[in-house]
Formats: structure tokens, sequence, C-alpha cells
């Protein structure tokens, strides 16, 4: 692992590293912030996936995240959305390829030998910060946006047992039914929809829930709203008697000014969660 940066921040360390992924066949770039209370013992774990066209960096710069976490003393994880670079396939598209991996193992070309999202964020980068920082990996919740919404809501129900706690921000809700999720299913996973099913949150709230508390916040003036499907969820969870909570924010579009607005009720209700 390769250390590409550190800065000072809110008493902890925003840092951004580097490692060849063995999931990915590429070097793979994250951040990870570090409050202070690690130099006293491990820290409790929370992940931020971002969504289509986003690297490591958008979250981290644009979030607001880090303040409070430090006032949690929760680390923060950063991932990217896919793997990148000379000899990894990609498309023209903005939500296909490159910045756009869908937290998918990819089973069809030309995506196969690298878009392994799944397994990166699932496997190997959390045994590489495990190693590699004062965490607690016993004590993880995951929260995303969009895309990475949709990656935090499928990880959570697909990982009974791992996070403690799972939240989003305009997450892509049903994507076996929308735009954003179809065409790039066909494209990673190939036509048989029987292997979309594991990869969309209305489908797996539906099918087994999430064993621990949910919370999702929509904008009402989200301009990608239609391709969403947070009705399907919502749908779900009450169908199911889900322990979560869904607020449609008036007035709040996808962009990250939406995001750094809630996100201390996100930050807060993860804590809750992981000092339980
Ligand atoms: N370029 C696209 C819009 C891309 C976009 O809005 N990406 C969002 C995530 S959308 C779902 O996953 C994002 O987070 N962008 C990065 C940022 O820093 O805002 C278009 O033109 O439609």
């Amino acid at each position: 692992m390769k250390t590409l940066s550190q800065n000072r921040c809110f008493g902890g360390t925003q840092g951004v590293y580097s490692h060849a992924s063995d999931a990915c066949g590429v070097d793979m770039t994250f951040g990870l912030f570090v409050p202070e209370e690690a130099a006293l013992g491990p820290v409790p774990v929370l992940w931020f996936l971002s969504g289509l066209t986003c690297t490591h960096e958008n979250a981290m710069i644009k979030a607001g995240m880090q303040g409070w976490a430090a006032e949690q003393g929760i680390a923060v994880v950063f991932p990217d959305t896919s793997p990148r670079g000379e000899g990894v396939a990609n498309d023209d598209a903005f939500d296909l390829g490159q910045g756009a991996g869908f937290y998918v193992n990819a089973t069809q070309a030309p995506w196969a030998p690298h878009f392994r999202m799944w397994d990166y964020i699932s496997r190997e980068l959390p045994d590489l910060i495990g190693a590699n920082f004062a965490l607690d990996m016993d004590r993880q919740a995951i929260t995303g946006h969009s895309m990475g919404g949709h990656g935090a809501l499928t990880l959570a129900m697909g990982l009974p047992g791992r996070f403690r706690s799972v939240s989003a921000f305009a997450p892509i809700c049903h994507p076996t039914q929308s735009d954003w999720g179809r065409k790039q299913f066909t494209a990673y996973l190939g036509a048989d929809e029987s292997a979309w099913a594991a990869h969309d949150a209305t489908l797996l709230m539906k099918d087994k829930g999430f064993d621990g508390p949910v919370l999702i916040d929509t904008g009402t003036a989200d301009q990608f709203g239609d391709l969403l499907g947070t009705e399907h969820l919502a749908a779900a969870m009450a169908a199911r008697r889900q322990d979560g909570v869904l607020r449609l924010q008036k007035g709040y579009d996808h962009s990250y000014f939406f995001i750094a607005t809630f996100m201390e009720d996100h930050v807060d209700f993860h804590a809750q969660a992981l000092y339980a």
C-alpha cells in the first residue's frame, strides 16, 4: 500500500492511499479518514460508496463527513467506484464502465477481467484497511449516494451480520426496473435476469430485509428521481415492517449540497448503531 497524501483534519487524519488490487487486477485508490481516537485503540468504520462518475475524491471533499465523524470517533472509508486505467474496458456513456462499476462482479466480456467491485468492497478493501489501520472491523456501517446508495443497500442486505446499520442518499432502489440498472446489469451480468436479483435493493428488501436500522433520504426535486424507484423500496420496507425511516426532503436535488445538508443525521444514525 502506498500513501499518496495525508492531511490533518478535525484532529484526525484524512489520507489517500493506493494499492495493487487482486480483485480488480489494477491499482486502486481510496480515501480514509481516521479520527484522533484511533491513537487510543481501534475505532468503528463507516463506508461511503459514491455514485456515477465519482472517484474516491468526490465525497471526501464535498460530503462534509469528516467533522461529524470526528465528533463520533468514527473512521470513514471512501473507495473508488470502479477499476480504472489503460487496459481497463470503458464506454463513452457516463453511466457504464469506468466510474460506473455498480458494485457487482462482472461476468461478461469485456468487463469481467477488472470490474469486480463487489469482491473489492466486501472482501479485499476491508482486509487491507483492517490490517493497516486502527479500525474495529467488528463495528462497521455503510452509506452511499445514488449508485453508491444502491451499493450500500445491496451489500448490507447481501452480507448479513457485516454492517450494523445502513443509510443512503438518493439511492437507486430498483435497478432491475430502471435505465440506471437494466443497461448496466445486461452489460456486466448478462441477459439472464435471474443473476440481477442479488443486486436490487427492492427485491432484497422483499426477500430478506436488513437485520438493523435503515435510513434513506431522497430529495423531492431530484433531477434523476424517475430513475431511482424510491416508491418501490418504500413499499417493500412497509410490507415487511423493516426497521427504518425513508424521508422525502422537500426541494432538494441529487447533488452533494443535498448530501452535505443531511450528513450529520446520517453519521449520528450510524453512531447510535455502532456504539449500541
Ligand atoms: N454527468 C451526468 C451526471 C452525473 C452525476 O450526477 N453523478 C452523481 C451521481 S449520480 C448516480 O450515481 C455524482 O455524484 N456526481 C459527482 C459530483 O461530484 O457531483 C449528467 O450529466 O447527467
